[in-house]
């Protein structure tokens, strides 16, 4: 017996349309765009309701998902229909456990057994920290890697462990990462052009994502940028069936989607899910995480998977898990939102000792009730209920469009790469106005400091000072502009690589070219502004070579920034860490330390100071060979210098040539460039195998 909806709940939803006609295999893939077209003629005034445009969304994919393409040759190992077919995933005796500092054990997951099935929409429910985002990577087999944790257990899709192997599976993480500079239309053609089928036209890519967005109730924000925090962007709703969009570009069987409602209003929280339902309904089988939903999202489930501590209270059809409760004495209230009732059922109550208590024995009666008749029925596995395919859904395996890995060329991925990196890093105009702001104001404040510098021995000191100012502000700038923005864009580029939609190369070559400009326009905004003002050495040729100076040592920079934040696990580590260690570069920067005094331990930190060699280079270009102007009337100061060379001589500077210094810098950007590619190579994500259990 299900409990009655709670008064004032959501109207119900307007009926969604039927699941597409069942098409034979071996239809073309002409002929599935030809449906989606066709189909959308039709659709399209709907699309002006989101809750009609989302349901559509399964036609679209079952199109596709039942239908061969002409262009798609059965040779490139697609044979026989794009469609991924059903999918049934059984999982018993699943368990991961971590063993801590102290040498104790934490269970994460304690012998989770149960069953997914295609065309049933199976919900994992349960308090904050149960497991329900570890069972859904387990499920996916994507639990990260970390030291001391252990995963056992069994997994089968349609009864075989190897079915596992090349399955077309998606995985809608709880947050929605995306560049914020580009639209819902660039993301999700993109994801089509890398990796959907080289043989299907680029024209029929585009369609597709056309009436992918229609459906997915996305056309009133086609060519909304995503944004961030600073611009506002397409709603956190919108975000998600994005997400969710992204995922689907290949058509997978087996859809995990982790907390797909939190942080979305109601509204948006049943569009959601209004989309996976659709989804459900023809046929791909999907799992979702949630943490409390209202009774109208409750409705919709097919299945239900009940989490405490790790353990399973309850795995069944969705609407007996309320009998099964009431055959413990727990009883829902007339009129109270079912959920809401399991929910607090299954959560420890730590309002108090007293209530501590009571909920945790509740909690392990209802867990030990549950084990009871897990073993009693099925040998330790609880498995869902029988699932009914739906008349769309074709018996059997087939064929899948794609996996999903890239099936672009490196030219291909490079291109698209490169037009994304490009987008991101123009299209930011109140970041980029902002850092040409900053370089603006330093440039003015420390001309006004130097300001019409006379080239004479009394003014040595300060032309040094100028230089260095000149090499730290260069160097910290480029650092700080590229921690900033690096370590969130690789959390971006970790999670599409782990789909292996790209390679690395073409990702790092595409972004570094892309970049190339906005990163040389800062350092030459601030050398424009300060060097007319401070009067350095006005010679063009030493005005074009202080300019090539300080764009290289920005490089040299921002190559720098790159391996700081490849290594920072986050973007506040990188903060702390980046301008930490540009401090040691900046001490040993040429000016407070001269290099030949340092001891032979530290030798290499001046030749590792990317300040240093600017620094070393700005000198040279500034005094050699430049002799000083007289100053008729004024006192010769002790020990003054007499001419540039000299003030070389004093720096141990006198025998270095400019590209001594210009050859240093571009060694240590290139470094730092091959550094950061071989961590984010080596960073790939990386999953904990999962070992068969203890007993078998
Ligand atoms: N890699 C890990 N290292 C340490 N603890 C972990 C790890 N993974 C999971 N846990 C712990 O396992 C428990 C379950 O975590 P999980 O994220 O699966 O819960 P959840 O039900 O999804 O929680 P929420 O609803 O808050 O997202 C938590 O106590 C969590 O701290």
């Amino acid at each position: 017996m299900a409990c009655a909806q709670t008064p004032g709940a959501q109207p119900a939803l307007p009926p969604l349309p039927p699941p597409a006609q069942h098409t034979p295999p071996g239809a073309s893939l002409a002929v599935m765009l030809d449906v989606l077209l066709g189909g959308a003629a039709i659709a399209v005034p709907q699309y002006q309701n989101p809750l009609l445009a989302a349901s559509l969304l399964l036609k679209a994919i079952g199109a596709i998902r039942r239908r061969r393409a002409p262009g798609v040759a059965d040779g490139d190992g697609r044979a026989d229909g794009i469609a991924p077919g059903r999918v049934d995933l059984d999982w018993a005796e699943l368990r991961l456990t971590l063993t801590l500092k102290d040498g104790s054990l934490k269970k994460i997951l304690d012998g989770v057994s149960g069953s997914a099935r295609a065309g049933r929409l199976l919900a994992i429910m349960g308090p904050s920290g149960s497991g329900k985002t570890s069972l859904l990577n387990a499920l996916a087999r994507q639990v990260p890697k970390t030291k001391g944790m252990k995963f056992t257990g069994r997994l089968t899709v349609n009864g075989s462990a190897a079915g596992l192997d090349g399955l077309p599976q998606a995985y809608v993480q709880q947050d929605d990462l995306f560049f914020s500079q580009l639209t819902v239309r660039e993301i999700l053609t993109m994801a089509a052009h890398l990796r959907l089928p080289p043989s299907m036209a680029d024209a029929a890519k585009d369609e597709y994502v056309e009436r992918l967005i229609a459906k997915l109730g996305l056309s009133n924000s086609t060519d909304t940028r995503v944004g961030d925090a600073k611009t506002r962007g397409i709603s956190n709703g919108e975000k998600k069936r994005l997400s969710i969009g992204c995922e689907l570009i290949h058509s997978p069987s087996l859809i995990f989607v982790d907390e797909p409602t939190t942080g979305l209003d109601s509204f948006q929280a049943e569009k959601v899910m209004e989309t996976l339902k659709d989804l459900v309904r023809d046929g791909h089988t999907v799992i979702c995480s949630i943490h409390q939903p209202r009774s109208s999202i409750f409705a919709m489930f097919d299945d239900l998977i009940l989490l405490c501590e790790g353990r399973t209270v309850y795995s069944g059809p969705a609407e007996k898990a309320i009998d099964h409760f009431a055959t413990m004495g727990l009883q829902c209230p007339a009129h109270y939102n079912p959920a809401e009732f399991l929910a607090d059922q299954i959560s420890l109550d730590t309002s108090s000792d007293e209530s501590r208590e009571k909920s945790q024995e509740r909690i392990n009666k209802l867990v030990a009730a549950w084990r009871e008749k897990g073993v009693n029925s099925n040998n330790g596995k609880q498995i869902a209920a029988p699932a009914t395919a739906p008349a769309t859904v074709e018996n059997g395996v087939k064929a899948v469009v794609s996996n999903g890995v890239t099936q672009a060329t490196w030219l291909r991925q490079f291109r698209l790469l490169f037009r994304r990196s490009w987008r991101q890093a123009v299209r930011d105009k109140a970041t980029n106005a902002t850092r040409a702001m900053i370089n603006i104001n330093s440039a003015i404040v420390f001309g006004f400091i130097y300001f019409r510098l006379k080239a004479t021995s009394a003014t040595v000191q300060d032309r040094l000072g100028l230089l260095q100012v000149s090499a730290v502000n260069t160097a910290m700038s480029s650092l700080m502009k590229t921690i900033s923005v690096f370590p969130s864009e690789k959390t971006v580029v970790a999670r599409e690589r782990a789909k292996r939609s790209y390679g690395v190369l073409p990702y790092f070559l595409g972004k570094l070219i892309a970049e190339l400009p906005i990163t040389a326009a800062f350092p030459v905004l601030f050398s424009a502004v300060l060097y007319p003002m401070t009067g350095l050495n006005p010679s063009p040729q030493r005005v074009a070579r202080f300019f090539g100076i300080v764009l290289l040592e920005s490089f040299a920079s921002s190559a720098f920034g790159l391996t700081i934040g490849s290594i920072a696990p986050t973007k506040d580590a990188a903060l702390a860490m980046g301008p930490a260690m540009m401090l040691i570069f900046i001490v040993f920067g040429g000016y407070y330390v001269n290099a030949e005094n340092v001891s032979a331990l530290l030798k290499w930190i001046p030749k590792a100071s990317l300040i240093q060699w600017g620094f070393q280079g700005m000198c040279v270009n500034e005094f050699k060979g430049a002799p000083f102007e007289e100053q008729p009337g004024a006192k010769v100061r002790r020990g003054a210098m007499k001419d540039g060379d000299e003030v070389l001589q004093w720096l141990s500077y006198d025998t270095m040539p400019i590209s001594r210094a210009v050859v240093a810098n571009a060694r240590i950007m290139l470094f730092h460039y091959w550094l950061t590619y071989n961590i984010l190579k080596a960073r790939k994500p990386q999953f904990e195998k999962m070992e068969p259990p203890p007993e078998s």
